[in-house]
């Protein structure tokens, strides 16, 4: 057997052809401040994509590119300034910041109305009760493919691999809010392979190139690879991910890295733009 693919463009495609007839239901362009510290290159250039997908979708943008000398207090004035002003509907500080500045912190003072992240406290706890405006952006386009390609999630034993704060913890709260029976396994999970190897749906956001092997799979279940490892092979820089390709001869369906899970993430953040600017424009 070899796995449906998955692709993430034409998913990203509907999505933001959607997002695109709700900014112009609008009657102003919503507002989208990208905030970035310092100058690593994944940084700079996942900040530009995001800078140039807004403009396609006809939202404002803005990147505030910041020197890494940057303070924590310095940092806290800005966001206190794009709190404050009303054209801003959109708020997004990229990870990781610096060791000198607190993440906590910094998470901490963005307005959670503005917070399209999903990474406020207030929206993490709404998340986990199964009522956020604002979810994190990898989970929420991870639905919107699993939707997509009408991939059942309710009543499904899904099993997240990894429990980071930005992808693994919000997949598991979201996919219990849409019916599934969730497991987050990781690092100090014992006999991970079988507990895989039960799952329905398997989604895998651990950071380790080709962790996941065909042995760990149920013959036939939906693969999800959050994976983005920039690795050499023969001297030459590569994207893989989490998920070995052998596993294609064993699942149903399986996400490709790249061209997957990294467009949708881009592609929600403008969706959670659009609906940041929606709500307070239905608050009046
Ligand atoms: N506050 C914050 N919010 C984030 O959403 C956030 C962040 N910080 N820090 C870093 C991670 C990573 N991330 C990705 C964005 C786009 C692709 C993406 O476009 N990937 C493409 C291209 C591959 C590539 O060049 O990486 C693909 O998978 O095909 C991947 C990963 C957002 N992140």
């Amino acid at each position: 057997m070899t796995a449906r693919p998955l692709p993430g463009a034409p998913v990203a495609d509907a999505l933001l052809a959607r997002v695109a007839g709700r900014v112009s239901a609008l009657p102003q362009a919503p507002r989208l401040a990208l905030v970035r510290v310092g100058e690593d290159p994944a940084s700079v250039s996942y900040v530009r994509s995001k800078d140039k997908k807004a403009h396609q979708v006809g939202l404002q943008s803005e990147v505030f590119a910041l020197p890494e000398s940057t303070s924590q207090t310095e940092l806290l004035a800005l966001l206190d300034r794009l709190n404050a002003d009303v054209a801003v509907s959109g708020i997004l500080v990229q990870l990781p910041l610096p060791p000198h500045i607190s993440e906590e912190a910094v998470l901490l003072a963005v307005d959670p109305a503005k917070d399209v992240d999903g990474f406020h406290p207030y929206n993490v706890a709404q998340m986990w009760a199964g009522r956020a405006a604002l979810n994190p952006c990898t989970p929420a386009g991870i639905l919107e493919l699993l939707d997509f390609y009408a991939v059942p999630v309710a009543g499904q034993r899904a099993v997240v691999v990894g429990r980071s704060e930005i992808v693994g913890r919000p997949m598991a709260a979201m996919l219990l809010a849409r019916d599934a029976t969730v497991t987050i396994a990781h690092s100090r999970t014992a006999d991970l392979a079988a507990v895989t190897r039960e799952a329905d749906l398997v989604v895998v956001a651990v950071g380790r190139p080709h962790f996941l092997t065909p042995d760990m799979v149920k013959p036939g279940a939906t693969v999800i690879d959050v994976g983005i490892n920039r690795i050499e092979v023969e001297g030459k820089g590569k994207i893989v991910g989490d998920v070995h390709p052998d596993v294609a001869q064993v699942a149903g369906g399986l996400t490709p890295v790249p061209g997957g899970v990294g467009l949708l993430t881009v592609a929600q953040l403008m969706a959670n733009t659009v609906t940041a600017a929606e709500l307070v424009q239905d608050r009046g």
